[in-house]
């Protein structure tokens, strides 16, 4: 059987590190099994889903380069919905309830008033056709809940009962599900809720295996009773740890969690973003990976920690740079040119070390190619610098015989002899190596700087 995954966002906002953790490691399983990528926009809560958050999950994902085999929206599928919930009403696994958010929240407070967890007591199991029939002509709307099995011989009293599955991550897991209340599946106003909805379309769909947050990990108890009732055999799953903030909270759309749209204006590129979120929380170390099929050939579920991964986005500025550092020409010459650098191969060579975000390479590039104030901390040092500039065409040796030349005239080494040069010929304090910089910056512009002109 293919492997067949997907990732299910709510698109009531933008994507943060952590959604981009949950899909990289399902893109990465499926690259790696030869497998198929769903993407599937859970929509159903009308209020919050938008189309412009829509809009901006598949811009995201694409930036990161996960293109999905196919796409769906739980907002298509109320038919789907439907259908089930009338299979699963007669069978009698749904039941409808009318209290109010009120009259709960009162059942609640005497339970726990008494010591009693605040489980749903199924007062509306014992009502009575007659009774329904009355709350029907006085135009109350009922809620439905999914009756879980557990109890004996049609008693309304949870009895403990423990589901289990192996999870690809966790390993052998249980949920007590007669320590919860039936679960909620369709509100009043008709609307499904996301356990219900997310199950038939996993059934429907054929999803092969669910790799998710471990917030979900007591709902794997729910829905695997929703399989079962529904016929269908259950996925494989597998629960990641949630990527948490500075603050030890899980990062979350609705905290406003860190976008990756706010990562990519900050310049931050494409696969420092995967490499860091693909390898935190694994035993492999966290490095940049300049091609995302080299993260898809390292992925194992056996590699994924049970422990909390804490997002620090220092590191993944590092991890920026050192992403950078080791970037070919060819895979940034487009991405130059749309920052106006008309650097070339060596103009990258020479500067890529020198950079955190790709923009810094306009700012070199203005150094080498541009006016610039030139700063003369040694007047007799530039001077003497400027006229033993040899002439050009310059080769590989020009630099070190040039500098030979300035060391023996002038008496100045080491940093006495490099920071003044490097401040008339940059105006910076540091930078890349000024053996790559001068050819670049050729011998007429660098004989003006030395010489203290603004050229
Ligand atoms: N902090 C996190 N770390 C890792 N995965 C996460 C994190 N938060 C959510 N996910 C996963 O992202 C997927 C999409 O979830 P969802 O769209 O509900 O995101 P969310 O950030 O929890 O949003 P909301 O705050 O709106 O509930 C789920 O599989 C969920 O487990």
């Amino acid at each position: 059987m293919s492997v067949k995954v997907r990732f299910a966002p709510s698109p009531t906002g933008r994507l943060h590190v952590g959604n981009v953790r949950t899909a990289l490691l399902n893109w990465l399983f499926a690259r790696n099994s030869g497998g198929t990528f769903m993407l599937r926009m859970d929509d159903t809560d009308l209020q919050r889903s938008t189309a412009e958050f829509a809009d901006g999950i598949r811009v995201d994902l694409n930036w990161l380069g996960l293109r999905w085999d196919e796409e769906k929206r739980q907002s298509d599928r109320t038919d789907r919905y439907a259908a089930a919930a009338e299979a699963l009403k007669a069978q009698g696994r749904l039941y409808a309830c009318y209290e109010t958010e009120d009259e709960l929240d009162r059942k609640r407070k005497r339970q726990r008033a008494r010591g009693m967890p605040p489980i749903y007591d199924r007062a509306a199991l014992k009502i009575t056709p007659d009774e329904h029939a009355t709350l029907a002509a006085e135009g109350r709307r009922p809620h439905w809940r999914f009756r879980l099995d557990n109890s004996e011989n049609g008693s309304l009293t949870p009895l403990p009962t423990i589901v289990s599955w192996n999870d690809l991550i966790r390993g052998d897991q249980t949920v007590d599900v007669g320590s919860l209340s039936d679960p909620v599946v369709i509100r009043a106003d008709g609307s499904f809720l996301y356990t219900f909805t997310s199950v038939i379309d996993d059934a429907e769909f054929g999803i092969t295996h669910i790799i998710r947050g471990e917030d979900h990990v007591t709902n794997t108890g729910v829905q695997l009773q929703l399989f079962e009732a529904l016929g269908a055999v259950p996925p494989a799953f597998g629960h990641h740890s949630l990527l948490v903030g500075a603050d030890g909270a899980a990062l979350s759309k609705r905290l406003g969690a860190l976008s990756i749209e706010s990562l990519r204006e900050d310049g931050i590129e494409p696969m420092a973003v995967s490499s860091y979120t693909a390898l935190i929380g694994t035993s492999d170390a966290i490095e940049a990976v300049a091609d995302i099929d080299d993260l898809a050939a390292r992925f194992a579920f056996s590699k994924i920690s049970t422990a909390p991964a804490r997002f620090d986005p220092e590191e993944l500025k590092s991890l920026n740079a050192r992403l950078l550092h080791a970037t070919p020409y060819d895979d940034v010459a487009a991405h130059l040119a749309d920052l106006g650098v008309g650097g070339d191969a060596a103009f990258w060579l020479a500067v890529r070390g020198n950079i955190s975000v790709l923009a810094d390479a306009a700012i070199w590039w203005r150094v080498v190619a541009d006016r610039i104030d030139p700063v003369i901390e040694d007047r007799e040092l530039t001077d003497i610098a400027a006229g033993l500039l040899p002439a050009e065409p310059w080769c590989d040796t020009t630099w070190d015989d040039w500098i030979a030349k300035v060391k023996a005239a002038s008496g100045r080494k080491g940093r006495g002899l490099f920071h003044p040069l490097r401040m008339a010929l940059t105006g910076r304090n540091d930078g890349p190596e000024l053996k790559a910089l001068l050819p670049l910056i050729g011998r007429a512009r660098a004989e003006a700087r030395l010489r203290g002109q603004q050229a």
